[in-house]
């Protein structure tokens, strides 16, 4: 069962062959040395756990796993130990977490900023154009969204050179694993708390995770703010969804735990109802009153929460993007808003990393400075010393689009590809592109185990934090940090992503 040759072991619980070794690992930092008996325990107790636990995903090899619950689930890959990171940047990106929440809030509030800003874009990125399209329409009717209500994470990668937190991006659409993340940290806890001894560590030093309550709870508070004890929260879902498990969280979450919250003001309310919906259906089942409240299939929606609607692929014909308008123009309340949406894109991340942009935004001089020092360099094609140096050197920078959900940046050689292909074109698609620093995260070893398999590896990983920021018209009723999420990605692999099927699942060890 386990080829010495190959660093791959399939592990079935009646076929542990005892291990002579017995030397224990000298710390978390060196997984690779676990004594091979104590590892397969390991990966078999957490494989159990996953699966016990709802850990878990729809099986790409099964073609109904996106589309019938229960069927085809396979354990969610997973790191399976935490990786170290320093408690001191721990720290820092929690408490980046309520002012980026501000952040985008107040810039979703500039229109103008966003439609300047994004102006040459949408010359060149047609689904960025209908994005602004909608946004310009909601200016033009002078809509009001007085309850806003934002699910954000904000990534991360610490670079090894400078030991320096620096933001990869701010998501503000259907950020994932909310729902998942935490129980990795759970699983790492339980792990830990039996083999804590052999293995050297302590469990306590892995966070407490509450992604999915804090998500369920801001989803709540929101549901409330709208005052209709009957609404339901709209959950926008793509027709097949393999990480609807991770989305069932946050829906059976709201479904179970309200009314029996902790929270005061919530004890008595009924309990809050999740529909799915794809935007086909909200095109075909949707309607808006004239008081302006959105009706789906007979529900009255308080809530929109999209899990969709952030790729181009989302919106395969005209009936996806009329849904999208005709949310846009209703009363719910949005998941994003399309000023949220848009303030997450990464052409408003590098605008936002010029001198002097942070100030027109916000006041607190100790807080400009707090985000300041997590940005990575953010430059736009018409910076020539930026186009230059990445020509020279490209490995030392990320081409990226105006796209959300993985598998769309350019690396490496294909940098200079581009920007010589653009420069010969002269055209204007160079708007569509931002230039990013490249951050070079410490490789480190660990195990990573993925249907049922263990895989020794060298990794790096992206540190995600969620928060939530809920508001009422002037009153802030909601604006923290909503738990984490840890991805580990082998160190080969440029891009990364869970769904993409090149990162796992981990959680943190504070060291
Ligand atoms: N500046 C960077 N340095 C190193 N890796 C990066 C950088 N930017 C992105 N990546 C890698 O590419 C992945 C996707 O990039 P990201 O900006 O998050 O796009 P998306 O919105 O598609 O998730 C990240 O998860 C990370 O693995
Ligand atoms: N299937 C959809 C996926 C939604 C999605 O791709 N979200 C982006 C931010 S926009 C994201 O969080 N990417 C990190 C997840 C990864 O690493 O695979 C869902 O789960 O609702
Ligand atoms: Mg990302």
């Amino acid at each position: 069962i386990i080829s010495p040759s190959s660093n791959h072991t399939f592990y079935s619980h009646k076929s542990f062959p005892k291990s002579s070794m017995t030397s224990s690992p000298k710390s978390i930092s060196d997984p690779h040395s676990i004594d091979s008996t104590l590892l397969q325990n390991l990966v078999h107790d957490s494989l159990v756990w996953s699966s016990l636990h709802g850990l878990v995903v729809g099986d790409r090899n099964v073609e109904r796993s996106g589309l019938v619950p229960g069927v085809g689930l396979v354990h969610a890959p997973i790191a399976l130990l935490p990786n170290s990171f320093p408690e001191v940047q721990w720290n820092q990106a929690c408490e980046l977490a309520p002012i980026f929440n501000e952040l985008v809030d107040r810039v979703s509030l500039d229109g103008k900023f966003l439609q300047d800003t994004l102006s040459r874009t949408k010359k060149v990125d047609v689904f960025t154009s209908r994005l602004l399209d909608i946004h310009s329409q909601m200016l033009q009717i002078g809509k009001k969204e007085d309850i806003r209500l934002g699910l954000h994470r904000s990534d991360y990668m610490l670079d090894e050179k400078t030991n320096l937190l620096l933001q990869i991006e701010l998501n503000t659409i259907s950020c994932s694993f909310s729902g998942l993340g935490c129980l990795v940290s759970k699983l790492h806890r339980s792990l830990l708390s039996h083999y804590g001894k052999p293995l050297g560590l302590d469990s306590q030093k892995v966070p407490i995770n509450d992604s999915a309550s804090k998500f369920a709870d801001a989803l709540a508070k929101a549901w409330t703010e709208y005052s209709n004890p009957s609404a339901v929260v709209m959950v926008v879902v793509q027709p097949g969804e393999r990480n609807m498990y991770d989305q069932h969280w946050l829906s059976s979450t709201l479904k179970e735990r309200y009314p029996f919250s902790h929270n005061p003001e919530l004890i008595n309310t009924h309990n809050v109802t999740s529909i799915r919906k794809t935007l086909a259906e909200i095109d075909a089942q949707g309607k808006i009153l004239s008081d302006g409240t959105l009706q789906v299939d007979g529900e009255t929606v308080a809530v929109i929460y999209f899990r969709a609607g952030y790729a181009p692929t989302d919106y395969p014909s005209e009936s996806e993007w009329k849904a999208r308008l005709l949310i846009e123009e209703s009363s719910a309340i949005k998941c994003p808003s399309i000023s949220y949406h848009l303030t997450g894109t990464k052409k408003v991340q590098q605008e936002l990393a010029k001198p002097s942009v942070l100030e027109r935004f916000l006041e607190n001089k100790d807080d400009i400075a707090k985000l300041r020092k997590c940005f990575a360099g953010l430059w736009s094609l018409d910076d020539s010393d930026a186009v230059k140096n990445a020509i020279q050197e490209p490995g030392a920078y990320v081409m990226k689009p105006q796209r959300e959900g993985g598998g769309n940046n350019i690396y490496g050689d294909d940098v200079k590809e581009t920007l010589l292909r653009l420069q010969k074109e002269g055209s204007e698609e160079e708007a569509a592109y931002i230039l990013m620093q490249r951050i070079f995260p410490t490789v480190f070893p660990t195990v990573l185990v993925r249907d049922g398999i263990c895989y020794k590896e060298h990794a790096v990983s992206e540190l995600g934090i969620f928060s939530a920021y809920l508001r009422n018209k002037d009153m802030v009723i909601s604006n923290e940090q909503c738990g984490y999420l840890m991805r580990t990605k082998v160190s080969s692999s440029n891009e990364g992503g869970v769904a993409a099927g090149f990162a796992v699942l981990d959680s943190l060890y504070l060291t």
